[in-house]
């Protein structure tokens, strides 16, 4: 398996550019199951969870070409034609790896009016159930079962739309929403919907897709279906997840970096609680630069909300940074019950974190010291990279797989920005 080595202590200085979103892409690429027509999609990552979801869309029936850039484009563009869907499976081999695959659930059913998608299942940072999934496909009007592990969905007649008013936020489940209510008879409307910009950036597509959609960005969406979509060409947007994690690597490592293509819109709460730590953000021509104000961080507290609040896929990479900050700082997650796996490795590093509850209690300014760790998932992955690029001497990472799912090419952006880092590969 391979593992990651670091030998820390270096700053970061250059300019990386940030990758398409894979959190955009996923949901996307499954929206190519509702149309006959190709969808082109552009800015697309090169990672683990890309591939699992090309492999699902082509189990499925559907043709997935990889095909050159045009002039204007950038990234992996595919071409991904569902004409002929000759199965509704979704396996319990590929969920399993990537639970995004339960996004092609909403089109299925849409589509073709039955779906059976394997249950998820138990995660390592929470339970993470699909209940409010179900429940948007059932309010418009399918029947569900679940037998043998299986998610079996059926609309015969199609779907009718509805009023759907999810209990808690779900990004995923606001996306098999909208996905399913594109192609249903009648209007939908989507309340307390997820406002993450990789719901708007589907919104987008769909639009272009013939779809009738407002309301994105905003806490209800409202849509009206349609008998048929249409092909379309998308840009997938700027990962944010990303750009965040690397602002916070200028921050850890008291250099300096710019990063190409990040949007500022996107990541206005984990700027503000960088600029209070002592971080400055300055945006500029479609980049963001960041280094430390006056060579030292201040501790800050963070609680994880979905967006506009602070992301909780930057939690762990904030927990790294305020480890090296002046005083104490209090991390709270409310989105996932048990995201705190990186801790008991960041104390390996020499971090002094306590957990109580939700809350992770950070005092700062330790030296943190290269170790043997484990990644234990995508986030928590990245938050020891970016204290292993902080620490003195050598750190090891091992299950880096995991990081493989969210990151492209990571090491080669960092070593390019003078980290000292290899994949050692066994
Ligand atoms: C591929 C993708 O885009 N993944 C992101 C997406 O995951 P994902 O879409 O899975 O996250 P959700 O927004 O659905 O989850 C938020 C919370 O709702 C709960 N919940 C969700 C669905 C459901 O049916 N029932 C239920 O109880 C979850 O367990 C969690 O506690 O949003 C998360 C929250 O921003 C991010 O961390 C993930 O990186
Ligand atoms: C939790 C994440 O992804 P997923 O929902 O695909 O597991 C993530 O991107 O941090």
């Amino acid at each position: 398996m391979d593992r990651i080595l670091i030998r820390g202590g270096r700053p970061l200085n250059g300019a990386i550019q940030i990758s398409g979103s894979k959190n955009a892409a996923l949901p996307l690429m499954a929206a190519a199951l509702l149309t006959s027509e190709p969808l082109r999609l552009s800015n697309l990552p090169r990672l683990a969870d890309i591939a699992s979801m090309r492999q699902l869309l082509a189990g499925l029936g559907a043709e997935v070409a990889e095909v050159q850039p045009a002039a204007g484009e950038q990234g992996q563009v595919l071409e991904i034609q569902a004409s002929h869907v000759a199965s509704q499976r979704a396996p319990y081999d590929l969920v399993r790896k990537m639970r995004a695959s339960v996004l092609v659930l909403g089109p299925l059913l849409a589509r073709f009016g039955q779906a059976e998608v394997s249950l998820p299942g138990g995660c390592a940072i929470g339970t993470r159930p699909v209940d409010l999934h179900l429940s948007a496909m059932e309010a418009m009007g399918a029947e569900i079962a679940i037998e043998s592990g299986y998610i079996h969905a059926s609309a015969p007649k199609g779907l009718t739309g509805a009023e759907v008013v999810f209990p808690t936020i779900s990004v995923g489940a606001t996306e098999n929403a909208m996905m399913a209510a594109a192609l249903a008879q009648g209007e939908s409307r989507l309340v307390n919907a997820a406002r993450e910009p990789e719901i708007s950036d589907l919104a987008v597509c769909l639009r272009a897709m013939g779809a009738e959609i407002e309301g994105e960005g905003s806490e209800i969406i409202t849509i009206r279906g349609c008998g048929s979509l249409q092909g379309a060409s998308h840009p997938v947007i700027a990962d944010r997840i990303e750009a965040g994690t690397f602002l916070m690597a200028a921050a850890i490592t008291d250099g300096e970096l710019r990063l190409v293509g990040a949007q500022a819109a996107h990541l206005e709460r984990p700027i503000a609680v960088l600029r209070q730590a002592g971080v400055t953000v300055e945006e500029s021509d479609g980049t963001l630069l960041a280094r430390r104000r006056n060579g030292r961080l201040r501790g800050s507290d963070v609680m994880t909300e979905a967006f506009p609040g602070f992301a909780t896929d930057l939690q762990a990479q904030f927990m790294a940074l305020m480890t090296t900050a002046e005083g104490a700082s209090m991390i709270t997650e409310t989105i996932f019950e048990n995201r705190f796996m990186h801790v008991p490795e960041l104390i390996r590093m020499g971090a002094d974190i306590t957990i109580h509850g939700a809350s992770a209690l950070v005092r700062g300014e330790r030296r943190l010291t290269g170790a043997e760790v484990m990644a234990t998932d995508l986030r928590a992955s990245v938050c020891l990279v970016l204290a292993g690029l902080a620490a003195e001497g050598e750190t090891v990472i091992n299950r880096i797989y995991h990081l493989d799912r969210g990151y492209e090419r990571i090491e080669a952006k960092l070593a390019a920005c003078g980290a000292e880092i290899e994949r050692l590969t066994s």
